[in-house]
């Protein structure tokens, strides 16, 4: 069985960077989407992805934005997977020719299969909690609702944090595991002790 690969998402700070990888995590996620309170620029995360060593993936993070914005991240940020987490269509994803996950936020009546079906370009699909402002709402969702015979690598979020995902990672039994509110002082701010105890989480369900 392979390990759950670890995203650590919405860092904003070398220090956390540092330790993040440090601790194992396997991608790093920069949020390019500016409402949020852990957006960074363009600069900023060019500045934070140049301390990514090999083999550990620099994601960016989307929501709905315009193609001009993208492309421009494109050219400035290192990125080796986008990740859109708004109401994206296939091609508004497949347009810059970039491997990417799509996010779906689960509620009941969500039909997670039909979701993927219409996203066949997705690399994965990240499962979320339906949360105001798309997402980071360090809320769980019902993971029940997660329907066998998805045809991609999942990817489990929302509300994850050191004390329930080893619980969530036996349960579920995801392809990778996504975190940002649970290892976080305060929001962009992450905690090395946090980021060490999930990934220590991770490893022990994996057995
Ligand atoms: O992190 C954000 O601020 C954010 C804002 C808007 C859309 C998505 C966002 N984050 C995307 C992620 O991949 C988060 O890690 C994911 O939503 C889980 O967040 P959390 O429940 O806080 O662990």
């Amino acid at each position: 069985m392979s390990r759950t690969r670890i995203k650590i998402c919405g860092l904003t700070r070398p220090q956390d960077v540092r330790a993040a990888v440090d601790a194992g995590a396997d991608a790093i996620g920069f949020v390019l989407y500016p409402p949020s309170p852990r957006h960074v620029s363009f600069d900023q995360a060019a500045e934070l992805a140049a301390l990514l060593p090999p083999f550990v993936t620099a994601v960016g993070l989307f929501v709905n934005p315009d193609p001009g914005f993208v492309d421009e991240a494109l050219r400035r940020v290192p990125l080796q997977l986008l990740q859109f987490h708004g109401d994206e269509a296939e091609a508004d994803c497949a347009r810059y020719g970039r491997p990417w996950i799509r996010a779906a936020r689960v509620r009941a009546g969500v039909d997670l299969l039909e979701f993927a079906a219409c996203h066949p370009g997705a690399r994965g699909i990240l499962l979320d909690a339906f949360v105001e402002g798309y997402g980071g709402g360090g809320k769980t969702f019902d993971w029940s609702l997660i329907p066998a015979g998805l045809d991609r690598p999942l990817i489990l979020s929302g509300g994850l944090d050191p004390e329930n995902v080893r619980e969530a990672v036996r349960r579920v039994r995801p392809w990778a595991v996504d975190v940002s509110s649970g290892v976080e002082v305060a929001k962009g701010i992450k905690d090395a002790a946090m980021m060490a105890a999930f990934i220590a989480g991770v490893r022990d369900a994996d057995g």
